[in-house]
């Protein structure tokens, strides 16, 4: 099937669209046709995929409505954190991306400059779009280009300190920008913070409500897909009215705003945008949506509305179609309700991602010791300072790549005071469909760093469980423990236990000490098959604390020929390159090799795709140790300290 015949059958009108120039000369009902044959396509084709959907479905106006009024790529549209940028691909060419999206070699979930000239941003950690376009729009100012700057912002974003030292600017500058401020009420969950009840009072247009649940109730008798909704979304057309109120908190900042405006109204919000992009100054339009608009499935989720389903799902329920697995987020949960049962110190904090790390099974049982601070990471770990200067020890579950932006939170607010918090970092390492900026490859080298900070790597559930529970029995400093994506790994027991290190299996010989860290267990027991096959042999551990590199690593590193360490994190600083330094220091001069994923941008994939290109699988580890193992043989004069002392 071709591209445009599978395009085509997603709608007559959608297969004629080859970039934004084919929307600007729509009429209002072919318009509605679109914007009903847009949901088709995001429900067929991210169903298969797995992907953002309910972002996607709430933007499907809104996203004509910009493209209609501005010209991109000369007129510059962010989209804060960028899963909500599906719909901005489907009309700047891309359409035959979606059957491989968020697959290696495939179409990004985020806005990719590789991919097209309309796309800028391509960091998906949330709050950044507000700076850059103040940024852009500095920058056009003064060179005296008259182009428009757009940024999308959800309300879950706005929760984030940056949007606020935008905004700051933004109003001082005072240069041409629209902010649209897309206001579906939630981040996964429902949007926390006296700015969500701020939004939600203007929201609370009494006009706003009837006419959404009129919308709601008659999209509801829709077939979920196939046949476009347009009857009934034209329907709605007439009867929306912008209401251009003046808002305190925004004028008040220098900085005009323009709604509520009914999201799901192509010409609603094209009026405001037009209003918004002949001011003259920076403006907000606040446009009201609906999370998973027109789908069923996804407007019912009262989880996250669809928010991001990581693999394909049924059509007709929004049920992940694989079958579900225990995953390392679940064992976390489990384990910090029992500890929080024994503990009534222990509190849990979330940057608005309750359900995602698991915390929501504690705020269920102890709503009172759960604290939701938004999208603020940074705020997490000051405020978990705080916390725990109370008296109390805090546990703040975020995913590992979200913590880098809290660094100086967490070092001088948290671990100079030598506080005990515990920060739990899931998705730590290749995560893979969400690409390079969701890749949680940085914590134990950045916070590796910090004085009297200790980090855990568990490789199994027990291991996590045991190494939870070390971490808040810890008061005198700040721990991290962390761990991967997915179905958590099958438990490996330890032979013995050497102060903190785990060895997991050894042999007569003394050729090789694997340090396997975290999850990459595993992959350790099975590179020590393969190299007891060419007759070496390997001492496999797992140091389960791996930040301070445990002294008793030192003293095993000196009974061997070889060490070879092999970390789901970047090699620079990391758990292999101090282990170097400590051996150096102690004067432990054996051979040392650390594997682990190159400080970069890595593309996105399967997990397995993305750690298999970097090398980082049984086999390739193996034939490494087996090369470098064999060449120490074949140079017997570069002898080792441990067969010097040997030979004595
Ligand atoms: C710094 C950071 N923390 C957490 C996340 C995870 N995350 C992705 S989307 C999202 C919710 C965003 O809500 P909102 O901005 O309202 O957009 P919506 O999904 O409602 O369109 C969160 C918390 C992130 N991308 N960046
Ligand atoms: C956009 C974002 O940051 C999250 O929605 C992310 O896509 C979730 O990833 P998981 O699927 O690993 O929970
Ligand atoms: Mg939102």
């Amino acid at each position: 099937m071709s591209v445009e015949e599978d395009t085509a059958n997603h709608g007559r009108l959608l297969g004629t669209v080859r970039g934004p120039q084919d929307v600007k000369r729509m009429s209002g009902e072919e318009l509605d046709v679109l914007a009903a044959e847009i949901r088709d396509f995001l429900i067929a084709k991210v169903s298969r995929t797995g992907g953002h959907v309910g972002p996607n479905l709430g933007v499907v106006e809104l996203t004509l409505a910009m493209h209609r009024v501005f010209d991109s790529p000369r007129d510059r549209l962010l989209f804060d954190t960028g899963h909500q940028a599906y719909v901005h691909k489907i009309l700047t060419g891309r359409q035959a991306g979606f059957d491989k999206l968020r697959q290696r070699g495939g179409l990004s979930g985020y806005p990719s400059q590789a991919e097209s000239e309309h796309d800028l941003i391509e960091n998906s950690h949330a709050s950044t779009a507000l700076s850059y376009a103040d940024g852009l729009a500095k920058a056009y100012a003064l060179r005296g280009e008259a182009r428009s700057v757009v940024a999308v912002v959800g309300d879950g974003a706005l929760t984030g300190g940056m949007c606020w030292e935008a905004l700051n600017n933004i109003a001082t500058a005072g240069n041409s920008l629209v902010i649209v401020v897309n206001d579906n009420g939630r981040s996964y969950s429902p949007t926390i913070g006296g700015l969500a009840d701020h939004l939600s009072s203007l929201r609370l247009n009494p006009g706003y409500e009837k006419v959404l649940d009129t919308v709601k109730d008659a999209l509801g008798s829709t077939p979920l897909v196939g046949k476009p909704m347009y009857e009934v979304l034209h329907a709605v057309k007439k009867g929306i009215k912008d209401a251009v109120a003046p808002q305190a908190m925004f004028e008040d900042l220098g900085i005009k705003y323009v709604g509520p405006v009914d999201g799901h109204d192509v010409a609603a919000v094209e009026s405001a945008l037009r209003a918004a992009k002949n001011f003259g100054g920076p403006v907000i339009v606040h446009a009201v949506t609906r999370k998973g608009y027109g789908y069923r499935p996804a407007e019912e989720d009262e989880a996250d509305c669809l928010h991001g389903p990581g693999s394909a799902f049924d059509v007709e329920t929004g049920a992940l179609l694989a079958a579900p697995s225990v995953k390392w987020t679940h064992v976390f949960a489990d384990e910090l309700l029992a500890v929080a049962d024994e503990r009534p110190d222990v509190v849990g904090i979330t940057a608005a991602m309750a359900e995602p790390t698991g915390i929501a099974k504690l705020a269920r049982k102890y709503p009172e010791r759960v604290y939701d601070v938004g999208i603020a990471e940074q705020h997490a770990a000051t405020s978990a300072a705080g916390l725990a200067l109370g008296g109390l020890h805090p546990v703040v579950a975020v995913y590992a790549t979200f913590l880098n932006r809290a660094f100086d939170q967490v070092l001088l607010d948290v671990a100079m005071h030598k506080l005990p918090v515990t920060f739990v970092l899931d998705r730590a390492g290749i995560t893979g469909p969400d690409g390079p900026s969701h890749y949680g490859i940085w914590d134990m080298s950045v916070f590796g760093v910090v004085p009297g900070l200790r980090i855990a790597a568990p490789r199994d559930a027990a291991t996590l469980r045991e190494e939870l529970r070390e971490a808040v029995a810890v008061n005198d400093g700040p721990t991290v423990v962390r761990f991967p994506t997915g179905a958590v790994a099958a438990d490996l027991p330890a032979l013995r236990r050497v102060g903190p290190v785990d060895v997991l299996a050894e042999s007569a010989r003394t050729d090789v000490l694997l340090v396997a860290v975290g999850s990459f267990g595993q992959l350790g027991m099975e590179v020590a098959a393969r190299v007891a096959e060419q007759g070496y042999g390997v001492t496999v551990v797992d140091p389960r604390w791996v930040r301070p590199v445990p002294a008793e690593l030192v003293e095993l590193a000196a009974g061997h020929r070889l060490v070879v360490s092999v970390e789901d994190g970047v090699r620079v600083g990391g758990v292999g390159d101090a282990l170097g330094q400590a051996m150096r220091d102690a004067d432990v001069r054996v051979p040392l090799k650390d594997l682990g994923v190159p400080a970069d941008w890595h593309p996105h994939g399967t997990r397995a795709q993305i750690l298999a290109d970097l090398g980082l699988t049984a086999q390739d580890v193996a034939r490494n140790v087996t090369g470098w193992i064999s060449s120490l043989d074949a140079t017997p004069d570069r002898l080792t300290p441990s067969d010097a002392a040997a030979q004595n």
